[in-house]
């Protein structure tokens, strides 16, 4: 069976914040996202992308690390890109991609310093944030530009920015952007991850948000603070109950094989392939945790 890569929660901080790159790894992030965009100043940006890049080449991080580099179109992206590379960040998130030739120039240049490094080629991974609706109207050929893409996240503030609304507690406005999404990660065989939510304080709102996000088929969300961590985790992990269930619907399915059925009740509902495979992907996801 496939390994389940977890990107349940992926944490930003400012690449120019050098306690918290220092602190990064201690709060359990699945991946931590060192920001060089927009939580950075322009008068920061060059300190912020050797900052982040002696921070990933000398500090053991024991999770994944994620660069935000500023978009390849702006003066500071490339520039970002051949500060970072070198130091070999396990994962690019290129914000307010539009289109596939975006993701095409950033897999060249990776390329390029992967051999001029001597890293093992393809090592390092891109995944690109939908900011935009343009964006939104080309995700399919955005995640399917680069075999290097592992994901596509959705940007949410600035996507709202780009709708000319605004932001409610229930995410309405945000509701057919992020189901699109879903189906534009899924089709290309990617991971879906959904936006920051940006009131660290506002942990019913943020409960309500990741459970309707991890519904609609999300992997996991992008977050601003430690504090958000620990509740995405444990929104995103299985739980006995459904650890149990998914054993019997195993143990149920095996045994109507046998009696070559495809097909069998369990407590009264229907267990076929489907079922089958939802049940095999709870059991390789809580696997995945425990490890
Ligand atoms: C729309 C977008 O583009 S979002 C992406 C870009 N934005 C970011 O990267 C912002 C990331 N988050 C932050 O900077 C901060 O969490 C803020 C500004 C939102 C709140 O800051 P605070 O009020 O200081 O948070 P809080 O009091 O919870 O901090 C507690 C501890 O966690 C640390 N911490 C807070 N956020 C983070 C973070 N994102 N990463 C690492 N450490 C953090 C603080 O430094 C503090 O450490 P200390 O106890 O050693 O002093
Ligand atoms: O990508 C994210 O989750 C954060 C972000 O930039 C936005 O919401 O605009
Ligand atoms: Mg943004």
């Amino acid at each position: 069976m496939q390994q389940t890569k977890l990107r349940r929660a992926m944490m930003f901080m400012p690449g120019n914040n050098p306690a918290m790159l220092q602190s990064a790894g201690i709060y359990g992030a699945d991946t931590v996202i060192f920001d060089l965009e927009d939580a950075v100043a322009i008068t920061e940006k060059d300190a912020a992308r050797h900052l982040v890049h002696n921070a990933i080449k000398q500090l053991r991080y024991p999770c994944e690390v994620a660069v935000r580099i500023n978009h390849i179109q702006t003066p500071f992206g490339l520039d970002d890109l051949r500060v970072v590379l070198p130091a070999k960040p396990d994962l690019i998130r290129l914000p307010k991609a539009e289109t596939a030739e975006d993701i095409q120039e950033i897999d060249r240049i990776i390329t390029k310093a992967e051999q001029e490094q001597g890293f093992p080629a393809g090592c390092i991974r891109m995944m690109a944030a939908i900011e935009t609706a343009k964006g939104l109207m080309n995700a399919y050929q955005i995640a399917t530009a680069s075999p290097r893409m592992v994901a596509l996240a959705i940007g949410g503030e600035d996507f709202i920015a780009d709708l000319r609304t605004s932001r409610s507690k229930e995410g309405h406005e945000l509701f057919v952007a992020r189901s699109q999404l879903v189906l534009a990660a899924r089709a290309a065989g990617l991971m879906v991850i959904d936006s920051v939510f940006t009131d660290a304080n506002d942990e019913v709102t943020f409960i309500a948000e990741t459970k309707m996000i991890k519904q609609l088929g999300f992997d996991g969300k992008s977050v601003i603070n430690p504090r958000q961590i620990r509740i995405v985790q444990e929104i995103f992990t299985p739980t006995e109950k459904e650890i149990l269930h998914a054993e019997r619907v195993l143990a149920a399915y095996k045994e109507a094989l046998e009696r070559k059925s495809g097909v069998i009740a369990l407590d009264g509902k229907m267990i076929d392939t489907p079922i089958v495979t939802r049940a095999e992907r709870v059991l390789a996801y809580a696997a995945a945790v425990r490890r």
